[in-house]
């Protein structure tokens, strides 16, 4: 064999795997298909430019409005110099390896042992190794009506803009969807989400109430049960209650869900299966159906977060070079964030899920207007809100629409973990004036 581990995709979880099993003196070799792509999804196209962005719009409410124009542009510019000085730290910390050969050009298996890597030049070659390691991300979901626009973009294409467009229509109002909406709005467009469904129609009513009415005093549009027809040049056609519409902008995001990158890897070769949407199917340890080929991230469906992938980083090496006890059915709570300029941050159960659960409940709420914290960093917008066991106390779950609710939601995900109950918060002694100290009002109402 030609190397101990192959990883397929420079992700978090397969660029992390790579540092790690080659600290332990194992020979790696990690294919990545595009030089615009090291260091993965996150930190080139995902996460950091977005959260960049959303902090940047954040602070354009102190820009004169007449250079708002110029702000957006200065602040692409400020998002490029951060994502390519991650990308060559990233680059960096695996070339620099001399256990790790990171190789340009697309994997497709040739076997359950081996992997053919066709090179930026066309050139082919073949390497082998006893583990392999798939780590591919996903790929936006295309539209299902017809497009024919110059002005459609994806969420990696819209972060190449070079002109802040006046009107911008948003097309799904997902996690990409909503954080555009709110970052545009910012900086200054006039933004309108248009979508099929009820606005966050699986969160309980009065949260997603809470981060709609936080969206619309951005002046976001919101446009619920929209049926898509067509998108041509710079018009979007849409039935909405049995009415034609169309409504007509200077730019177009759609941001429909993303799907697996299994497509390119002829799984089929090596006996991987995938279920019926390409996602690869895996066991707890994130083996694949076929014995030393694992996958890790967005590649297996599911949640699609950066923590996700880090996370079976961990599992996959805990199969491989431990005791395999980490697995997917012991991980811990963890929250999910969307972050809008209010940010909402999500763990554990809802109410709705909480009541079908059939459990006995009590929730607890709190409006951010109360919060003296807020107030002093002039930002009181949201709800707090905690759903639990109405006997014991236990923590079931949280959603917090407030500032700085992506930090605040961690001491609660430790506290769950750790079996901490309501009464914990209640008595803690939190400093002041802070985000944190709601913590006590919220469930001192147990
Ligand atoms: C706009 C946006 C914002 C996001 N914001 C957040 C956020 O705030 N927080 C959060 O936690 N998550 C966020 N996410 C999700 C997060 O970015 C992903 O869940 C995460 O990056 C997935 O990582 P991964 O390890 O699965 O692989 P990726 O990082 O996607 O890496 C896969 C790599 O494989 C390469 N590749 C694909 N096929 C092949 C092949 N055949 N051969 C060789 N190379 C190949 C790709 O080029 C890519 O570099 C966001 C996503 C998007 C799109
Ligand atoms: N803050 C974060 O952690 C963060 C931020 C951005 C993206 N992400 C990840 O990226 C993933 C993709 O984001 P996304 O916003 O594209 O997906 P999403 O799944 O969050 O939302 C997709 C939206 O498109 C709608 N939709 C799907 N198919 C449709 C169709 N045919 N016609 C009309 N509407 C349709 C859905 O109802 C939904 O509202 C997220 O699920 C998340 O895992 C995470």
């Amino acid at each position: 064999m030609d190397y101990d581990i192959i990883v397929i995709g420079f992700g978090k979880a397969g660029k992390t795997l790579a540092a790690k099993s080659a600290a332990l003196g194992k020979k790696v070799a990690l294919i990545e298909r595009s030089p615009q792509m090291y260091g993965g999804t996150c930190i080139n196209v995902g996460c950091i430019p977005t959260k960049r962005l959303v902090t940047a719009s954040k602070e354009a409410g102190f820009v004169n409005f007449g250079v708002l124009g110029e702000y957006f542009v200065l602040s692409m510019q400020k998002k490029d110099e951060l994502v390519e000085a991650l990308r060559a730290k990233n680059l960096a910390m695996l070339k620099g390896n001399p256990n790790i050969d990171v190789i340009d050009g697309e994997g497709s298996f040739t076997s359950a042992n081996s992997v053919r890597v066709l090179s930026p030049d066309g050139q082919t070659r073949e390497i082998s190794a006893e583990t392999i390691v798939v780590n591919t991300g996903s790929r936006e979901v295309e539209p299902s009506f017809e497009v024919n626009s110059q002005i459609a973009y994806s969420s990696e294409e819209i972060l190449n803009l070079k002109i802040l467009p006046k009107h911008l229509v948003i097309i799904g109002g997902g996690f990409i969807g909503l954080e555009f909406a709110s970052m545009f709005a910012g900086f200054g467009s006039k933004v309108s989400v248009l979508m099929r469904s009820k606005f966050m129609k699986n969160e309980d009513e009065d949260v997603a109430a809470s981060v709609k009415s936080a969206l619309q005093a951005q002046g976001v549009e919101i446009i619920e049960g929209c049926e898509f027809l067509s998108l041509k040049g710079d018009e979007l056609k849409f039935n909405l209650a049995g009415e034609s519409k169309a409504v007509t902008a200077d730019a177009f995001l759609y941001a429909l869900g993303r799907r697996a990158n299994t497509g390119e890897l002829n799984l089929a070769a090596a006996g991987v299966q995938t279920d019926a949407h390409g996602n690869i199917i895996t066991n707890e340890h994130l083996q694949s159906s076929a014995a030393g080929i694992y996958a890790a991230g967005d590649v297996r469906g599911g949640e699609m977060f950066t923590y996700t992938s880090l996370d079976d980083f961990r599992i996959i090496f805990s199969a491989l070079f431990g005791d395999g006890a980490r697995t997917t059915k012991n991980r811990a709570p963890h929250a999910s964030v969307l972050f809008t300029h209010t940010p909402l941050a999500r763990i554990g159960l809802s109410e709705r899920q909480a009541r079908e659960s059939g459990r006995e409940i009590k929730v607890l709420k709190l409006s951010m207007a109360a919060v003296p914290g807020a107030k002093v960093v002039a930002h009181d917008e949201g709800m707090m809100k905690a759903v639990v066991d109405a006997a014991s106390g236990e923590i079931l779950g949280a959603a917090l629409h407030c500032v700085n609710a992506h930090e605040i939601v961690n001491e609660l995900a430790i506290a769950m973990a750790l079996g901490a109950k309501a009464d914990f918060f209640k008595n803690q002694i939190f400093t002041h004036p802070s985000i944190s100290e709601a913590l006590n009002d919220l469930f001192g109402q147990f």
